[in-house]
């Protein structure tokens, strides 16, 4: 963790000091974020899920993402834990069967010789659910598989590792034409954009577009315009799939400009796991739904 002023470590010393309290007042005691235990375990419970430092880690990401400004901090961080509550990510990443065709498009993959923040990649290969816009009518569903996979790729990460605690995503547009977003894309497109923005900060290295034709750049600026700034610049589109070489060393597949011959589906990593805190509260949630 590095502290650039006495002002930032005293900020982040003051929300790990009062954490506790504002989330049993403020979200109903849900201390739970990408699986992990945001607060110190009661002294008499019969289990202990808390660990100090990814704790710790997690907290200064928000401090870092809205610049340690106390009050900013805080209010993210109540956000997400009232959304994650609601929503229910660890169901959506762990419970609930996903559409076969979705499932399908999203891959997980990890690289460990690649550079830092670049050995945690999600593919998204869109540009197969071209012929299927029925996919996109029920925006919810898209959304619960999307967000799924977000915090199985998350599981990736080692949030106490410098190296490894932000993720790398793609999106393969290949066979993608000029007609090709209807109305119900867009909405799902704008509603996954703004919960990654809101509900998953500071976690996203880089991301890049691939097989972009030039006549497709328009799609770019129509979307960009509800893309903060910040995320933006971590955005390279590329119109030939091959240049993802130059990006990532160790690319499976020559459609990616590899020497691998490996295709993607070879190297989805398909058996992540929940936490040890993440699987309690779904277990939880299962003996709540049979009482
Ligand atoms: C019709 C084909 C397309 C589909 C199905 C599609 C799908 C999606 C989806 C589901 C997202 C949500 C974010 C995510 O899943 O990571 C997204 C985001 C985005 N797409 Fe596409 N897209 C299409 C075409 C394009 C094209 C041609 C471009 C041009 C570069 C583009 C640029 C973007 C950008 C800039 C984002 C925002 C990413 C973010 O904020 O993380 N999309 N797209």
């Amino acid at each position: 963790m590095n502290f650039r002023s006495a002002h930032e470590g005293n900020v982040f010393k003051k929300v790990v000091a009062e954490l506790p309290g504002i989330i049993s007042k403020k979200c109903d005691g849900y201390d739970e974020l990408y699986g992990y235990k945001l607060v110190p375990d009661e002294p008499n419970s019969e289990r202990k899920f808390y660990d100090k430092e990814i704790a710790e880690c997690l907290i200064y990401k928000f401090c870092k993402g809205y610049q340690f400004h106390y009050e900013i901090v805080v209010e993210h961080i109540v956000n997400v834990l009232n959304w994650r509550r609601e929503f229910n990510p660890l169901s959506a990443a762990f419970k609930e069967v996903h559409n076969k065709e979705l499932v399908e498009v999203g891959i997980l993959a990890s690289y460990p010789n690649h550079e830092s923040n670049k050995k945690v990649v999600t593919w998204n290969i869109y540009g197969q659910l071209i012929k299927k816009k029925y996919l996109f009518k029920d925006g919810e569903k898209f959304l619960r598989y999307r967000i799924g996979l977000m915090e199985r790729g998350l599981r990736l990460l080692d949030f106490k590792d410098d190296t490894n605690n932000y993720m790398t995503q793609v999106h393969d547009y290949k066979g993608v034409s000029v007609l090709s977003m209807d109305s119900d894309m867009k909405k799902v497109v704008r509603e996954i954009v703004l919960v990654f923005q809101s509900y998953y900060p500071e976690l996203l290295y880089a991301k890049y577009f691939i097989n972009v034709p030039s006549f497709l750049r328009w799609i770019y600026d129509v979307i960009k315009t509800f893309v903060d700034e910040n995320t933006k610049k971590k955005f390279v589109v590329l119109s030939d799939g091959r240049k993802m070489a130059h990006y990532l060393k160790d690319v499976p597949s020559t459609n990616y400009g590899g020497s691998d011959t490996n295709t993607l589906q070879q190297e989805n990593i398909t058996n992540v796991r929940p936490t040890e805190y993440g699987l309690y509260i779904l277990e939880k949630q299962a003996n709540e739904d049979i009482d």
